[in-house]
């Protein structure tokens, strides 16, 4: 079983913040105050662990899909469940704006004598602006190989209850800190996208709100809300509510505590480090609110399960 598992990726050092920038506007160079805004934000948070998490996630996700139960005694050997027959496999890391790229993930797996592999983004939601980005550029570096891979895409999984189940966990730590939960406010947040896309139809904030639901039900939560953080420095309007006003409109409406959980992104980076820990943890305190973050999933077993599992299932489609 061959596994192309896909992330946002991250520069490994200042030098190389220009150039991620612009791979994500898409080749368009980012002014220099733009430039500098970025690095400040990097430098602001010490070190994205993003690369580091992924790369770990590889590691984990191969190790668990060839996890075999021995094959004598045969009595000991319980109720494993089926086994998938396609032998060994390999995880091969792509990122989308950085390095390993997808372009070099793909070209090392035809190297391999890969012909056919899952295809996943470590992100749970479908969106015009993520996932059908890393589409484009699978399908970019498929059409320069010799050979054809077959890629079986795994588009979303925002309803998984392994995932719920993962997020619900961290939640319920996050709540154990709260001083009265039943009057505190929940909010799950994701990456913002261009209303544009939203407009052409993007599934996006239909799934935002299908896992936020699933969470909130899971752990009978009194009430909850979604908002949107990390809306790009384009010109355009994006995807709302922004996460700070909505903190700010939650305290005008008597909240003293709130928990938010970042439900868009699985692992750790600069978005949820500056976004939230720093910039929406400064709005919290400006107006008197009480944020607790809820922890991220990262490269923990139970969230690599939920991998397993949809990566297994595509590859018997
Ligand atoms: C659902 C859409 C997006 C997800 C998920 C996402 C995750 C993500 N983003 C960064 C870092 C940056 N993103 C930036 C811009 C940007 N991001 C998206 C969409 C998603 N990002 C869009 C549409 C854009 C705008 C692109 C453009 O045309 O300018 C940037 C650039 C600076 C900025 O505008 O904020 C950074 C940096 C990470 C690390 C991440 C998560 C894993
Ligand atoms: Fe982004
Ligand atoms: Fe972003």
């Amino acid at each position: 079983m061959n596994v192309l598992l896909m992330a946002y990726g991250t520069p490994y050092t200042p030098e190389e913040i220009e150039p991620y920038y612009t791979d994500i506007r898409r080749g368009r160079r980012p002014s220099e105050e733009l430039v500098r805004e970025l690095e400040e934000r990097y430098a602001a948070i010490g070190k994205s662990p993003l690369n580091e998490i992924t790369l770990a996630q590889a590691i984990r996700l191969q190790a668990l899909l060839n996890l075999e139960a021995p094959a004598y005694p045969k009595r000991l050997l319980g109720p494993f469940g089926p086994r998938i027959p396609q032998g060994p496999a390999r995880v091969y890391v792509g990122t989308k704006h950085w390095h390993p790229s997808i372009g070099e993930a793909v070209a090392a797996m035809h190297e391999d004598g890969v012909r056919r592999a899952v295809a996943i983004v470590a992100a749970p939601h479908y969106s015009l602006r993520s996932v059908a980005e890393y589409q484009e550029k699978v399908e970019a570096a498929l059409k320069s190989l010799p050979e054809p891979i077959e890629m079986v895409w795994v588009e979303s999984y925002e309803a998984h209850p392994g995932l719920i189940a993962a997020y619900a966990r961290r939640l319920e730590e996050a709540i154990w800190r709260l001083r009265e939960p039943r009057k505190a406010a929940y909010v799950f947040t994701a990456h913002s996208i261009p209303l544009s896309a939203v407009e052409r139809g993007d599934p996006y904030p239909r799934q935002v709100e299908r896992t936020a639901e699933l969470i909130a039900k899971r752990l009978a939560l009194p009430r909850f809300s979604v908002a949107y953080q990390s809306a790009g420095r384009t010109p355009e309007p994006w995807l709302g509510p922004d996460i700070n006003e909505h903190l700010k409109a939650l305290r005008e409406e008597g909240f003293e505590e709130v928990v938010v959980q970042a439900v868009g992104f699985p692992a750790d980076h600069l978005e949820v480090y500056y976004d939230l820990d720093l910039e929406a943890q400064a709005t919290a305190q400006e107006v008197g609110l009480r944020l607790i973050r809820a922890r991220s999933l990262n490269a923990d077993l139970d969230y690599i399960q939920v991998l397993k599992e949809l990566v297994e299932a595509a590859w018997l489609r």
